[in-house]
Protein backbone atom coordinates (compact mmCIF):
# COMPACT_ATOMS: atom_id res chain seq x y z
CA UNK A 1 0.00 0.00 0.00
CA UNK A 2 1.69 3.35 -1.03
CA UNK A 3 2.12 5.95 1.65
CA UNK A 4 -0.42 8.93 1.56
CA UNK A 5 1.30 12.52 1.87
CA UNK A 6 -0.72 12.02 5.76
CA UNK A 7 1.32 8.96 6.65
CA UNK A 8 4.21 10.87 5.68
CA UNK A 9 3.93 14.09 7.28
CA UNK A 10 2.85 11.45 10.75
CA UNK A 11 6.13 9.67 10.33
CA UNK A 12 8.36 13.05 10.29
CA UNK A 13 6.53 14.30 13.23
CA UNK A 14 6.66 10.86 14.73
CA UNK A 15 9.30 9.27 14.20
CA UNK A 16 12.09 11.84 13.42
CA UNK A 17 10.63 14.86 15.37
CA UNK A 18 11.48 17.25 12.15
CA UNK A 19 7.79 18.58 12.37
CA UNK A 20 5.31 19.42 14.97
CA UNK A 21 1.22 18.42 15.12
CA UNK A 22 0.14 22.47 13.61
CA UNK A 23 2.84 22.19 10.82
CA UNK A 24 1.43 18.77 9.65
CA UNK A 25 -2.42 20.01 9.56
CA UNK A 26 -1.06 23.00 7.87
CA UNK A 27 0.66 21.27 4.98
CA UNK A 28 -2.36 18.68 4.56
CA UNK A 29 -4.75 22.07 4.64
CA UNK A 30 -2.21 23.60 1.86
CA UNK A 31 -2.33 20.34 0.18
CA UNK A 32 -5.78 20.25 -0.39
CA UNK A 33 -6.00 23.89 -1.53
CA UNK A 34 -4.06 22.22 -4.32
CA UNK A 35 -6.22 19.25 -4.98
CA UNK A 36 -8.88 22.33 -5.07
CA UNK A 37 -7.29 24.30 -7.26
CA UNK A 38 -6.47 21.42 -9.84
CA UNK A 39 -9.92 20.63 -9.97
CA UNK A 40 -10.78 24.51 -10.71
CA UNK A 41 -7.85 24.19 -13.78
CA UNK A 42 -9.75 21.28 -15.29
CA UNK A 43 -12.80 23.16 -15.80
CA UNK A 44 -10.63 24.92 -18.90
CA UNK A 45 -13.37 26.50 -20.94
CA UNK A 46 -16.32 24.83 -19.88
CA UNK A 47 -19.09 27.09 -18.29
CA UNK A 48 -19.52 29.76 -20.91
CA UNK A 49 -17.75 32.63 -21.20
CA UNK A 50 -14.76 31.06 -21.33
CA UNK A 51 -14.96 29.08 -18.35
CA UNK A 52 -12.52 29.93 -15.88
CA UNK A 53 -9.66 30.80 -18.85
CA UNK A 54 -9.41 34.14 -19.73
CA UNK A 55 -8.81 37.94 -18.11
CA UNK A 56 -10.32 38.35 -14.42
CA UNK A 57 -9.91 42.27 -15.53
CA UNK A 58 -8.02 43.35 -12.67
CA UNK A 59 -4.46 43.99 -11.89
CA UNK A 60 -2.14 42.78 -9.06
CA UNK A 61 0.00 44.91 -6.79
CA UNK A 62 2.63 44.00 -9.22
CA UNK A 63 1.09 46.23 -11.78
CA UNK A 64 0.31 42.41 -14.00
CA UNK A 65 -3.12 41.71 -15.71
CA UNK A 66 -4.43 39.11 -13.23
CA UNK A 67 -5.87 35.59 -15.02
CA UNK A 68 -9.39 34.29 -14.15
CA UNK A 69 -7.74 31.33 -12.31
CA UNK A 70 -5.20 33.77 -10.42
CA UNK A 71 -8.19 35.35 -8.58
CA UNK A 72 -9.85 32.17 -7.64
CA UNK A 73 -6.45 30.03 -6.77
CA UNK A 74 -6.05 32.65 -4.39
CA UNK A 75 -9.22 32.51 -2.89
CA UNK A 76 -8.63 28.88 -2.22
CA UNK A 77 -6.12 29.47 -0.82
CA UNK A 78 -7.31 31.85 1.43
CA UNK A 79 -10.45 30.19 2.58
CA UNK A 80 -8.99 26.90 2.85
CA UNK A 81 -6.06 28.47 5.06
CA UNK A 82 -7.68 30.53 7.70
CA UNK A 83 -9.95 28.79 9.84
CA UNK A 84 -7.48 25.85 10.26
CA UNK A 85 -6.10 27.65 13.93
CA UNK A 86 -2.26 26.79 12.24
CA UNK A 87 -1.63 30.32 11.08
CA UNK A 88 -0.64 33.71 12.35
CA UNK A 89 -1.12 35.20 9.12
CA UNK A 90 -0.74 35.09 4.67
CA UNK A 91 0.94 36.60 1.93
CA UNK A 92 0.04 36.15 -1.61
CA UNK A 93 1.50 37.47 -4.63
CA UNK A 94 -2.03 38.67 -5.72
CA UNK A 95 -2.54 40.98 -2.90
CA UNK A 96 -0.17 44.19 -1.51
CA UNK A 97 -0.69 43.49 2.09
CA UNK A 98 -0.77 40.43 3.74
CA UNK A 99 -4.13 39.04 4.59
CA UNK A 100 -5.22 39.17 8.76
CA UNK A 101 -6.44 35.66 10.07
CA UNK A 102 -10.46 36.67 11.06
CA UNK A 103 -10.52 37.14 14.46
CA UNK A 104 -13.57 34.59 14.65
CA UNK A 105 -10.44 32.10 14.18
CA UNK A 106 -8.14 30.91 16.49
CA UNK A 107 -4.51 32.41 15.74
CA UNK A 108 -1.62 29.74 15.00
CA UNK A 109 2.41 30.05 15.17
CA UNK A 110 3.25 29.87 11.53
CA UNK A 111 3.25 32.50 8.20
CA UNK A 112 2.35 31.19 4.81
CA UNK A 113 3.40 32.92 1.64
CA UNK A 114 2.52 31.84 -1.52
CA UNK A 115 2.05 32.33 -5.27
CA UNK A 116 -1.60 30.87 -5.96
CA UNK A 117 -0.56 30.19 -9.64
CA UNK A 118 2.49 30.58 -10.78
CA UNK A 119 2.81 30.33 -15.03
CA UNK A 120 -0.34 32.18 -15.59
CA UNK A 121 1.12 33.14 -18.99
CA UNK A 122 0.20 29.38 -20.12
CA UNK A 123 -2.93 29.06 -18.65
CA UNK A 124 -4.89 29.30 -21.59
CA UNK A 125 -2.54 27.62 -23.67
CA UNK A 126 -2.83 24.29 -21.53
CA UNK A 127 0.68 23.96 -20.86
CA UNK A 128 1.26 23.19 -17.14
CA UNK A 129 1.34 25.65 -14.56
CA UNK A 130 1.31 25.36 -10.56
CA UNK A 131 1.51 27.04 -7.13
CA UNK A 132 4.25 27.53 -4.87
CA UNK A 133 4.48 28.05 -0.80
CA UNK A 134 6.56 28.59 1.93
CA UNK A 135 6.64 28.23 5.77
CA UNK A 136 7.99 30.29 8.21
CA UNK A 137 7.12 30.85 11.80
CA UNK A 138 6.08 34.39 13.39
CA UNK A 139 8.55 35.79 15.33
CA UNK A 140 7.37 36.06 19.06
CA UNK A 141 5.36 39.35 19.75
CA UNK A 142 5.22 40.38 15.79
CA UNK A 143 2.23 41.92 13.97
CA UNK A 144 1.16 39.67 11.50
CA UNK A 145 -0.58 41.69 9.75
CA UNK A 146 2.81 44.28 9.19
CA UNK A 147 4.88 42.90 6.10
CA UNK A 148 8.10 43.22 8.52
CA UNK A 149 6.98 39.89 10.09
CA UNK A 150 7.42 38.40 6.73
CA UNK A 151 10.70 39.69 5.91
CA UNK A 152 12.78 36.68 6.83
CA UNK A 153 15.78 35.20 4.76
CA UNK A 154 15.00 31.54 3.30
CA UNK A 155 16.94 29.86 5.81
CA UNK A 156 14.36 30.52 7.94
CA UNK A 157 12.05 28.32 6.38
CA UNK A 158 10.81 25.77 7.97
CA UNK A 159 8.50 24.32 5.17
CA UNK A 160 8.73 24.91 1.35
CA UNK A 161 6.38 22.94 -1.68
CA UNK A 162 5.34 23.34 -5.08
CA UNK A 163 2.35 21.70 -7.34
CA UNK A 164 2.41 20.99 -10.67
CA UNK A 165 -1.18 20.78 -12.44
CA UNK A 166 -0.33 19.17 -15.67
CA UNK A 167 -0.84 15.66 -17.13
CA UNK A 168 -0.82 14.76 -13.35
CA UNK A 169 -1.25 16.55 -10.55
CA UNK A 170 1.94 16.43 -8.34
CA UNK A 171 3.23 18.18 -5.05
CA UNK A 172 6.80 18.56 -4.13
CA UNK A 173 7.73 19.26 -0.85
CA UNK A 174 10.10 19.72 1.68
CA UNK A 175 10.18 20.02 5.33
CA UNK A 176 14.16 20.00 5.76
CA UNK A 177 14.63 16.74 5.69
CA UNK A 178 15.26 16.35 2.24
CA UNK A 179 12.60 16.13 -0.52
CA UNK A 180 9.22 14.28 -1.41
CA UNK A 181 6.90 13.88 -4.08
CA UNK A 182 3.29 13.04 -4.66
CA UNK A 183 1.39 12.21 -6.67
CA UNK A 184 -2.19 12.91 -6.41
CA UNK A 185 -4.49 9.51 -7.12
CA UNK A 186 -7.29 11.03 -8.30
CA UNK A 187 -10.15 7.97 -7.78
CA UNK A 188 -8.55 8.43 -4.00
CA UNK A 189 -8.41 12.13 -4.04
CA UNK A 190 -5.13 11.70 -2.28
CA UNK A 191 -1.27 12.52 -2.66
CA UNK A 192 0.40 9.36 -2.40
CA UNK A 193 3.97 9.24 -1.77
CA UNK A 194 5.68 8.62 -5.50
CA UNK A 195 8.73 9.37 -4.97
CA UNK A 196 11.33 10.00 -1.83
CA UNK A 197 14.92 11.94 -1.24
CA UNK A 198 15.00 13.26 -4.91
CA UNK A 199 18.23 14.13 -5.88
CA UNK A 200 20.00 16.73 -8.39
CA UNK A 201 22.72 15.75 -10.71
CA UNK A 202 25.53 18.03 -9.85
CA UNK A 203 26.34 18.22 -13.91
CA UNK A 204 24.05 18.70 -16.61
CA UNK A 205 24.00 18.75 -20.20
CA UNK A 206 20.32 20.93 -20.21
CA UNK A 207 19.62 25.10 -19.73
CA UNK A 208 16.63 26.72 -19.37
CA UNK A 209 16.49 30.33 -19.62
CA UNK A 210 14.37 32.34 -22.00
CA UNK A 211 17.04 33.48 -24.69
CA UNK A 212 14.59 36.53 -25.95
CA UNK A 213 16.22 38.74 -23.46
CA UNK A 214 20.03 37.87 -24.66
CA UNK A 215 21.04 41.25 -25.57
CA UNK A 216 19.90 42.54 -22.08
CA UNK A 217 21.88 39.92 -20.20
CA UNK A 218 25.16 41.16 -18.12
CA UNK A 219 28.50 39.99 -19.11
CA UNK A 220 28.84 36.91 -17.00
CA UNK A 221 25.35 35.45 -18.33
CA UNK A 222 26.31 36.14 -21.64
CA UNK A 223 29.45 34.51 -21.59
CA UNK A 224 28.29 31.46 -19.86
CA UNK A 225 25.13 30.85 -22.25
CA UNK A 226 27.24 31.60 -25.15
CA UNK A 227 29.87 28.84 -23.89
CA UNK A 228 26.82 26.53 -23.88
CA UNK A 229 25.57 27.22 -27.18
CA UNK A 230 29.14 26.80 -28.49
CA UNK A 231 29.03 22.89 -27.34
CA UNK A 232 31.73 20.40 -27.55
CA UNK A 233 33.33 22.83 -30.15
CA UNK A 234 33.31 25.63 -27.69
CA UNK A 235 35.59 25.70 -23.52
CA UNK A 236 32.74 23.52 -22.32
CA UNK A 237 33.78 20.99 -24.62
CA UNK A 238 30.51 18.72 -24.62
CA UNK A 239 27.32 19.81 -25.97
CA UNK A 240 24.01 21.21 -24.09
CA UNK A 241 19.94 21.18 -24.57
CA UNK A 242 17.64 24.18 -24.26
CA UNK A 243 14.20 24.20 -22.78
CA UNK A 244 11.99 27.08 -21.32
CA UNK A 245 8.50 26.18 -19.95
CA UNK A 246 7.94 29.77 -19.00
CA UNK A 247 5.91 28.16 -15.59
CA UNK A 248 8.81 28.41 -12.92
CA UNK A 249 7.25 25.11 -11.62
CA UNK A 250 7.49 23.15 -14.75
CA UNK A 251 11.32 23.75 -15.45
CA UNK A 252 12.08 23.32 -12.13
CA UNK A 253 10.54 20.30 -11.84
CA UNK A 254 12.47 18.85 -14.98
CA UNK A 255 15.74 19.92 -13.05
CA UNK A 256 14.18 18.00 -9.83
CA UNK A 257 13.49 15.02 -11.99
CA UNK A 258 16.64 14.88 -14.30
CA UNK A 259 19.14 17.64 -13.55
CA UNK A 260 19.55 20.89 -15.43
CA UNK A 261 19.95 24.69 -14.36
CA UNK A 262 17.34 27.62 -14.52
CA UNK A 263 18.08 30.86 -15.12
CA UNK A 264 15.99 34.31 -15.19
CA UNK A 265 19.38 36.72 -14.21
CA UNK A 266 18.73 40.00 -13.77
CA UNK A 267 18.72 41.77 -17.42
CA UNK A 268 18.73 45.59 -18.64
CA UNK A 269 15.22 45.60 -18.94
CA UNK A 270 14.00 44.23 -15.01
CA UNK A 271 17.28 45.85 -13.49
CA UNK A 272 15.34 49.10 -11.72
CA UNK A 273 12.96 46.13 -10.13
CA UNK A 274 16.00 43.77 -9.13
CA UNK A 275 14.86 41.33 -11.20
CA UNK A 276 11.35 39.33 -12.49
CA UNK A 277 10.95 36.37 -10.01
CA UNK A 278 9.69 37.13 -6.63
CA UNK A 279 11.81 36.03 -3.55
CA UNK A 280 9.60 35.78 -1.07
CA UNK A 281 6.84 33.39 -2.77
CA UNK A 282 9.18 32.14 -5.90
CA UNK A 283 12.77 32.08 -5.02
CA UNK A 284 13.06 31.43 -1.64
CA UNK A 285 10.62 28.18 -1.62
CA UNK A 286 12.60 26.91 -5.16
CA UNK A 287 15.38 27.41 -3.36
CA UNK A 288 15.02 25.48 -0.28
CA UNK A 289 13.85 22.89 -1.94
CA UNK A 290 16.56 22.76 -4.45
CA UNK A 291 19.09 22.95 -1.56
CA UNK A 292 17.13 20.34 0.32
CA UNK A 293 18.17 17.76 -3.14
CA UNK A 294 21.84 18.29 -3.12
CA UNK A 295 21.76 21.67 -5.98
CA UNK A 296 22.55 25.33 -5.59
CA UNK A 297 20.67 28.26 -5.77
CA UNK A 298 22.21 31.80 -5.97
CA UNK A 299 21.69 35.42 -7.34
CA UNK A 300 24.60 34.87 -8.97
CA UNK A 301 25.75 37.23 -6.24
CA UNK A 302 24.67 35.58 -3.42
CA UNK A 303 22.88 32.65 -2.16
CA UNK A 304 19.49 33.15 -2.37
CA UNK A 305 18.56 31.75 1.47
CA UNK A 306 20.73 34.02 2.66
CA UNK A 307 19.34 37.40 1.19
CA UNK A 308 17.79 39.49 3.42
CA UNK A 309 13.84 40.29 1.80
CA UNK A 310 13.28 44.53 2.19
CA UNK A 311 9.88 44.29 1.04
CA UNK A 312 7.01 41.25 0.65
CA UNK A 313 7.25 41.76 -3.16
CA UNK A 314 10.95 41.75 -3.47
CA UNK A 315 11.89 40.47 -6.72
CA UNK A 316 15.41 38.90 -7.06
CA UNK A 317 18.00 37.19 -10.12
CA UNK A 318 17.68 33.83 -9.40
CA UNK A 319 20.22 30.69 -10.97
CA UNK A 320 19.62 27.34 -9.58
CA UNK A 321 19.87 23.97 -10.18
CA UNK A 322 22.61 21.64 -10.86
CA UNK A 323 25.55 22.58 -8.30
CA UNK A 324 28.71 22.60 -10.85
CA UNK A 325 26.73 24.28 -13.25
CA UNK A 326 25.43 27.50 -10.51
CA UNK A 327 28.57 28.03 -9.11
CA UNK A 328 30.42 28.21 -12.75
CA UNK A 329 28.02 30.66 -13.83
CA UNK A 330 27.93 32.29 -10.07
CA UNK A 331 32.24 32.25 -10.24
CA UNK A 332 31.65 34.45 -13.78
CA UNK A 333 30.49 36.96 -11.47
CA UNK A 334 33.54 37.13 -10.38
CA UNK A 335 32.30 36.61 -6.14
O1 LIG B 1 7.43 35.26 -19.69
P1 LIG B 1 8.83 34.92 -19.38
O2 LIG B 1 9.77 36.09 -19.46
O3 LIG B 1 9.31 33.77 -20.16
O4 LIG B 1 8.84 34.54 -17.83
C1 LIG B 1 8.36 33.30 -17.39
C2 LIG B 1 8.50 33.27 -15.90
O5 LIG B 1 7.53 34.14 -15.32
C3 LIG B 1 6.64 33.40 -14.49
O6 LIG B 1 5.51 33.04 -15.22
C4 LIG B 1 6.27 34.33 -13.33
O7 LIG B 1 5.39 33.81 -12.56
P2 LIG B 1 3.81 34.22 -12.44
O8 LIG B 1 3.14 33.56 -13.57
O9 LIG B 1 3.44 33.68 -11.12
O10 LIG B 1 3.71 35.72 -12.49
C5 LIG B 1 7.43 32.16 -14.08
O11 LIG B 1 6.63 31.07 -13.78
C6 LIG B 1 8.26 31.88 -15.34
O12 LIG B 1 9.47 31.23 -15.05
Amino acid sequence: MRRTLSRYLIEEQREKGKINADLRLLIEVVARACKSIAVAIGKGAIGGEGGVLGEAGSDNVQGEAQKKLDVISNEIFLEANEWGGHLAGMASEEMELPHAIPNRYPQGEYLLLFDPLDGSSNIDINVSVGTIFSVLRCPEGADPTADTAFLQPGTKQVAAGYAVYGPTTLLVLTVGDGVACFTLDREQGSFVLTQEHLRIPEDTKEFAINMSNLRHWEPPVRRYVEELLAGKEGPRGKDFNMRWVASMVADVHRIMTRGGIFMYPLDAKIKDKGGKLRLMYEANPMSFIVEQAGGAASTGRQRILEVQPNGLHMRVPVILGSKNEVELVTSYHGT
